[in-house]
């Protein structure tokens, strides 16, 4: 029988692959949603029936046609926010997936597309809402159910986090390849303290206009032309919504997103392209950095639009100062408590013998966040990143919260390199940060850290399954080739952006010796 257990895996370099030197050697594949979505269908169906519909050559051939009408009954809420529906009368196995539903409901949806075993559809309908986990009076924004940014505002807040742990449950069953003794329980998700008003970045966007509007007349205009629209995508759609305000973004961002689309509309007849607009919360940077950080001045928030323009956020008792356009974390509220967790997970408070971990190493750095934040627990730390711009902010951000230069430092380069330069760090008294992109991290970077071998990894992440993927390499590596054995001590969700399906988790490794 055809096993379709390997349905949508990741690859695995091959042995020829690994020879390579290890510049050259492929990145380990990112995990495509497309493949979390199959192992979701997966679980709904079963194993046995996908294999069978895969032998009868069935999982291709979707029972419906596009824009049909049909009742599904929601089995389970998939790992990407939507609900994995099986049709209410349907002789065949498929499934639905339909967005903004929820587990226990009944509803009707309208086909829109066909891939593997599923098909996706429009929510026309909830016919029989579950009561116990839908209230839409939780939802704040008018635009809930159209706007594709979020995914759970009927959901209360608790469930919410309840949701977000099981999705990274199902990600280390599926992608963390470690026997189940090796897997501690996951812990329950941690909360934003903002569950509303907490995004400091928005990225507001709009099409351009047809090559026939472009040719016609397009006199200046104060009045919104038909073409333009200025928002986000559709739920499903690449189609842009207008949007005038986003409950989820800060109070600053919200103020400036009427003032940022009446100058788009009076600009409108210049534009033949696309833009991508950036609003970003920031205290102000005319206020001198050495002005007392609680004090009222200091904390005043302004918006910034120009991405080459300067940011400055607060974490506690540090300052940091970005350029607009570069990444940072896009929820401050979370900064404390996340930043906090890390540090416990590396010296655990209930330890019955304090940790002497004296160096941290920050990969995947940015401007510097974890080392700045947590440097004073540390006698060196070194931070390293891709990216020049963000170095040269991360050493600048060391400066104004003076953190003198013998004790952190930071180069910009690939991960990977960092174990070269911090040879002379105890790797016993070590910690290692790991917070790389969503594509995960890669094996050059993992063969490297199980060669140093520090004693304690903490594996911050914005895509859990590649989380789950790296962290089983970590340790399957550091066992079979008796490099350095770790055990998975805990798992935790943060939730970094409440009301949609994200979630952002923290893996502590520890090394078993
Ligand atoms: C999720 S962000 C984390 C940044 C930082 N830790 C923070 O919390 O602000 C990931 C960072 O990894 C950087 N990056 C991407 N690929 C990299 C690589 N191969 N080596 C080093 N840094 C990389 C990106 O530029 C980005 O700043």
């Amino acid at each position: 029988m055809t096993t379709t257990e390997g349905l949508g895996q990741v690859r695995t370099l091959s042995d020829s692959e690994q020879e390579l030197p290890a510049s050259k050697r492929p990145r380990i594949e990112p995990i495509a949603e497309e493949d979390v979505l199959w192992k979701d269908i997966v679980l709904v169906l079963g194993q046995e029936v996908v294999d069978e519909a895969v032998e009868a050559g069935n999982d291709a051939e979707s029972p419906f046609a596009i824009h049909d009408e049909v009742e599904v009954e929601v089995k389970m809420l998939g790992s990407n926010g939507e609900g994995i529906a099986v049709p209410v009368d349907s002789t065949r196995p498929w499934v639905v997936v339909v967005p903004l539903t929820l587990p226990g409901e009944r509803v009707l949806t309208r086909i829109y597309r066909h891939a593997r075993l599923h098909s996706v559809g429009d929510l026309l309908e909830v016919l029989t809402p579950n009561a116990s986990l839908r209230d839409m009076s939780l939802v704040q924004c008018k635009y809930f159910g159209s706007c594709g940014g979020c995914q759970y505002q009927m959901l209360s807040y608790e469930n919410q986090l309840a949701f977000k742990r099981d999705v990274v449950v199902k990600a280390f069953r599926n992608y963390c390849t470690i026997l189940s003794e090796q897997m501690p329980t996951i812990q329950p998700t941690a909360p934003s303290p903002l569950q509303y008003g907490y995004r400091t970045k928005l990225t507001p966007h709009f099409e351009g206009p047809s090559k026939k509007i472009q040719k016609g007349p397009r006199p200046p205009t104060t009045e919104q032309p038909d073409w333009l629209t200025i928002g986000f995508n559709k739920i499903g759609t690449r189609k842009v919504m207008d949007i005038e305000e986003c409950p989820i973004a800060s109070p600053v961002i919200n103020g400036q997103i009427g003032p940022t689309r009446k100058e788009i509309i009076e600009k409108s007849h210049t534009y033949t392209k696309g833009v991508s607009l950036l609003l970003r919360d920031s205290l102000d940077t005319s206020v001198d950095t050495e002005v007392d950080r609680l004090s009222d001045t200091f904390n005043e928030h302004v918006c910034v639009t120009l991405p080459k323009a300067t940011c400055r956020e607060r974490v506690g008792d540090f300052i940091f100062e970005y350029n607009a356009g570069s990444f940072f974390q896009n929820n401050n509220s979370v900064l404390p408590p996340l930043t906090n967790y890390v540090r416990d997970a590396i010296f655990p408070p209930s330890a019955t013998e304090p940790l002497t971990l004296t160096h941290l190493v920050d990969t995947y750095c940015g401007a510097g966040l974890f080392a700045i934040v947590l440097s004073p627990y540390f006698q060196k730390v070194a931070g390293i990143e891709l990216s020049q711009d963000s170095i040269k902010w991360a050493t600048r951000n060391a400066e104004i919260n003076h953190i003198p230069s013998d004790k952190i430092s930071f180069r910009s380069g690939d991960a990977a390199e960092i174990f070269a330069v911090v040879k002379e760090f105890p790797k016993d008294e070590t910690a290692v940060l790991i917070d790389p992109p969503r594509k995960g991290t890669d094996e050059v970077f993992i063969d490297q850290l199980l060669a140093f071998g520090p004693k304690t990894v903490v594996y911050v992440s914005c895509n859990v399954h590649t989380q789950a993927r790296d962290v089983a390499m970590i340790m399957e590596k550091g066992s079979k080739e008796g490099v350095t054995k770790y055990r998975l001590d805990s798992v935790q969700g943060f939730d970094l952006f409440p009301q949609t399906a994200h979630v952002e988790s923290v893996a502590v490794l520890r090394r078993a010796d």
